[in-house]
């Protein structure tokens, strides 16, 4: 049995996403606190892999993620990504109904009708968006909010129309929100979590499908320290590994010299050279020197059985003599 860290408590997404990922009869799945302690967890090898949130359809980069791989203090230099998952986000809105609320002045507020389900239009947005879901109970005894960061960016149509100004507090995951909804004897804080965690803490589903987007997804990364042989874990159904370039992605971060005009294009460019396509772009704080950045570069191709002639290898060669500092984060077997 190996140890696999995801982002917990029990019922995060993460959990969802790491148990159809591995295989529970050969590995014990361990929640941890924050990403950054899964990446400590592989780190020191306690876990074999963990599992994190590195990306949303709806609201984009889950920058701690990014944060973690930009890894400025040193702290988790041999951490690789080696797979990818991607899990349907369905998020609820969590909390007592008020059939079940003890204090009387909460409950004759839900009496009220819970609004037009129109958000109040504003200079910016003068034809705000109508929310696709109401809530199924009313909503007006929610007094405060608990989710990931994430959350509030892939619900706000439903929130900005019926939780408009309704105090927001960020929490390390949408399990976590649960669990706190749960301890809250007063039943005036609501989570945006999933179905799952409802059952697991015993909370009501004030509302559901709550996301603005319907194919609302999150894409999460599977890492392994660079010393693991391991290339994919196994998972449920796993196909059977393609050969071909374009099935496989890989990441790497650099930084440029910011003084130096068109670094970041020549930097590019190499990528361009060797004919491999770039999936995606994200770039962070460099944490050295204000204003100045770290990329991170996605694309598709592998740099294992690439051969030092490979592609791959010759783009890195390449990289090296035009970005400042550059790190390899891993290759992967696509999931799309
Ligand atoms: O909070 C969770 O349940 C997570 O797994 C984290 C996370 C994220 O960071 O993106 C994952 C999926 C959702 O998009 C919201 C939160």
């Amino acid at each position: 049995m190996y140890m696999v860290a995801f982002l917990g408590p029990n019922a995060s997404y993460t959990h969802q996403a790491a148990r159809d990922r591995f295989n529970q009869d050969t590995c014990v799945l361990s929640p941890q606190v924050t990403i950054e302690d899964v990446f400590q967890q592989v780190q020191s090898r306690v876990a074999k892999f963990g599992v994190v949130p590195f990306e949303n359809s709806t609201n984009g980069s889950v920058v701690f993620t990014l944060d973690l791989f930009a890894d400025i203090k040193s702290r988790h230099p041999d951490i690789v990504v080696c797979g990818e998952a991607y899990v349907d986000v369905h998020h609820c809105l969590l909390g007592r109904g008020a059939a079940r609320l003890t204090d009387t002045s909460l409950s004759s507020k839900t009496d009220s009708p819970t609004s037009s389900g129109q958000a109040t239009p504003t200079s910016k947005v003068p034809y705000p968006k109508t929310p696709a879901v109401k809530p199924v109970v009313p909503v007006k005894h929610v007094k405060k909010l608990y989710s990931h960061p994430q959350a509030w960016g892939q619900c706000r149509d439903f929130l900005s129309t019926y939780l408009k100004g309704v105090e927001r507090q960020d929490v390390s995951s949408t399990s976590r929100a649960a669990e706190l909804v749960a301890e809250d004897q007063s039943g005036s804080s609501a989570a945006i979590s999933s179905a799952i965690a409802a059952e697991v803490h015993g909370l009501d589903v004030l509302a559901r499908n709550i996301e603005d987007s319907a194919d609302n997804k999150t894409r999460f990364f599977i890492l392994k320290r660079t010393d693991c042989l391991e290339h994919q874990p196994m998972h449920r159904g796993a196909k059977v590994v393609d050969d071909d370039q374009n099935s496989f992605k890989s990441l790497v971060s650099f930084t440029v010299n910011h003084e130096d005009p068109g670094s970041l294009a020549d930097s590019l460019a190499v990528f361009k050279s060797y004919k491999l396509n770039l999936t995606s772009i994200n770039t962070r704080p460099s944490g050295l020197v204000p204003w100045n950045y770290i990329f991170f570069i996605e694309f598709k191709g592998r740099r294992e059985n690439d051969g030092a002639t490979g592609a791959v290898n010759a783009a890195l060669r390449d990289l090296n003599n035009v970005a400042k500092c550059w790190r390899w984060l891993g290759s992967w077997e696509s999931e799309l």
